[in-house]
């Protein structure tokens, strides 16, 4: 399989809720850092484990594998991390940056928590998780009648945390697209970004055209 290697401004890009081994492809050939797997049943991206097995499985080295989980007991966590090879652990749900800490400890994985922001009053949540997690994904909170805790293609006002920093490495995430994605990165200073909905064709189908533009875009380029 052939990796990209792009020399442009840097942006790592996170390509989450891959269900098919052409979908590992089309984001090994696009030069993405991470792809995400999702175990959240009622997501049409949700993979079974002997198919997230698979999947990660085909991943190329250098390509790391994210397992997205939200508030996941301990018989899942040891059920993920036992079956399939995985270098991260994505956090969705409403864990507390003790179960954060516990979920790092159990796993012996770097974890992610995602954050959902809407307003400048949701900003001191993520602060609560800078000391504890290894990433924060600053994503956009879902809408009030939306049936997935993300993933669901909306994004927030990014002049929120425009100029932000924070002491954890930070991962952009909440309705990017191919076309979005560059202005995103230049105003926030993003160096890492996430996207579900916006490389989709369908709800849960990748599309590796849609995945290709999305990292030339996100790498300036
Ligand atoms: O993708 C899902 O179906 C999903 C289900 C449950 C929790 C989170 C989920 N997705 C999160 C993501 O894919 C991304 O990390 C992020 O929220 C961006 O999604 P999008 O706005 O669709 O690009």
């Amino acid at each position: 399989m052939m990796r990209v290697t792009r020399p442009g401004s840097g942006v790592r890009t996170k390509i989450c809720g891959l269900t098919r081994l052409s979908d590992v492809a089309a984001v090994s050939e696009a030069g993405a850092a991470f792809m995400g797997l999702v175990f959240f049943p009622k997501s049409p991206r949700n993979v079974s484990l002997p198919q997230a097995r698979d999947l990660a499985l085909a991943a190329p080295v250098g390509l790391a594998k994210v397992a997205l989980l939200v508030n996941p007991d301990d018989a899942l966590l040891d059920a993920v991390t036992g079956t399939v090879p995985l270098d991260m652990i994505q956090l969705h749900g409403t864990e507390t940056p003790e179960r954060v800490a516990e979920v790092r400890t159990r796993t012996g994985l770097p974890v992610m928590k995602a954050v959902g922001l809407r307003d400048a009053a949701d900003l001191p949540i993520l602060d609560r998780y800078v000391d504890v997690a290894d990433q924060v994904l600053v994503d956009a909170k879902p809408p009030e009648d939306a049936s997935l805790p993300g993933g669901n293609g909306v994004g927030f006002d990014w002049r929120l945390i425009a100029g932000r920093k924070w002491k954890t490495p930070w991962m952009l995430a909440g309705g990017l697209t191919p076309d979005n994605v560059s202005e995103a990165v230049r105003l926030t200073g993003a160096r890492q970004v996430d996207v579900s909905s916006g490389v989709e064709s369908a709800p849960g189908v990748k599309d590796a055209r849609l995945i290709a533009a999305f990292c030339t875009a996100a790498s300036g380029q």
